[in-house]
């Protein structure tokens, strides 16, 4: 069987791509190949994945023919560069696209890495793992319409995409890329809210929870602007307001705001 998809680093998001691209069935596990650098771990993917495995990134490179996914922390992607140098990747009969998810890493860089081949520049965000991620794209210089449906189709086996140009990544990642973490605190601390309150645990969650879920639906459905939902919850001198008060009393919208800006800005260093 060919080996069509190689995912270097088989961690957080590598498996949340490769589990819904699997069972989605956009790959054969017969067609992936993974690379890591922990045994447990890859011992781990082969068993839930039936995938093959290596420690030997330049195994990747040698076998795929149509995807390399690169899902390593920016900080190893230098040492992987290296690595992957001595291989004559052009010569192959097909050279593999590219696609990168990793922070902060420009184009440049990673066109750098991979000369004169085909890459994608990716940030998708967590929620990918159960179909309901999104995922901003851009194309690098060497890019045709078949690397642009390849990279489309995986990435919307996993959620939604959009595309951006390349100078908006950083604040994808600031906002969407780490957006998830941001909510889970939110639905954190609304449930302890609910506690503080008098509420059990358990059903302080469910609440928490389902509100944050709720609301997004609603959002989503309806297409109505949050600020219109904000006014139809807060009745006058009810409840509601009384709560808003104090968000805005302790800097949330700033808080958030500036959040995305600090993340972005991280993202920026990252490809420094
Ligand atoms: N987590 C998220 O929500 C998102 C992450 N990203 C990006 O995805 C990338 C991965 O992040 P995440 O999955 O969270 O990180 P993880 O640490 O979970 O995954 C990275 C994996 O790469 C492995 N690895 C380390 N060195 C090498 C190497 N030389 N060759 C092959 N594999 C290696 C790690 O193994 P070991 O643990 O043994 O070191 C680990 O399993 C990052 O670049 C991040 O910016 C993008 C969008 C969202
Ligand atoms: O925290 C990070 O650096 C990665 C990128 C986006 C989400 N997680």
């Amino acid at each position: 069987m060919t080996i069509k998809f190689g995912l270097i680093g088989g961690g957080v998001m590598g498996e949340a791509l490769l589990s819904r691209l699997i069972a989605l069935g956009t790959y054969q596990s017969s067609e992936v190949i993974v690379s890591e650098p922990l045994s447990s771990r890859l011992d781990f993917l082969k068993q839930q994945y039936d995938v093959a495995v290596t420690t030997d990134n330049s195994e990747v490179f040698t076998q795929v023919k149509e995807v390399v996914f690169l899902a390593v922390k920016p900080q190893v992607f230098s040492a992987i560069a290296q690595e992957l140098a001595s291989i004559d990747i052009l010569n192959k009969e097909h050279s593999p696209l590219i696609i990168s998810i990793l922070a902060g890493v420009p184009l440049s860089q990673l066109e750098a890495a991979f000369v004169q081949l085909p890459v994608i520049r990716a940030m998708p965000n967590t929620p990918a793992t159960v179909g309901a991620g999104i995922t901003a794209i851009c194309s690098g210089a060497y890019t045709n319409a078949k690397h642009h449906q390849i990279a489309q189709q995986i990435f919307s086996a996993v959620g939604e995409v959009v595309e951006v140009s390349e100078g908006l990544m950083d604040a994808v990642t600031g906002l969407s890329g780490s957006g998830p973490a941001y909510v889970a605190l939110l639905v954190e601390a609304l449930a302890d809210g609910g506690v503080s309150a008098g509420l059990p645990r358990a059903i302080a969650n469910q609440l928490a929870l389902q509100t944050v879920l709720g609301t997004a639906k609603l959002l989503h459905e309806t297409k109505m602007h949050p600020a219109e939902l904000k006014d139809r919850v807060t009745s006058p001198g009810g409840t509601t307001i009384a709560g808003i008060a104090k968000l805005e009393q302790a800097g949330f919208r700033s808080a958030l705001i500036e959040a995305v800006k600090a993340a972005t800005e991280r993202s920026q260093e990252l490809g420094k």
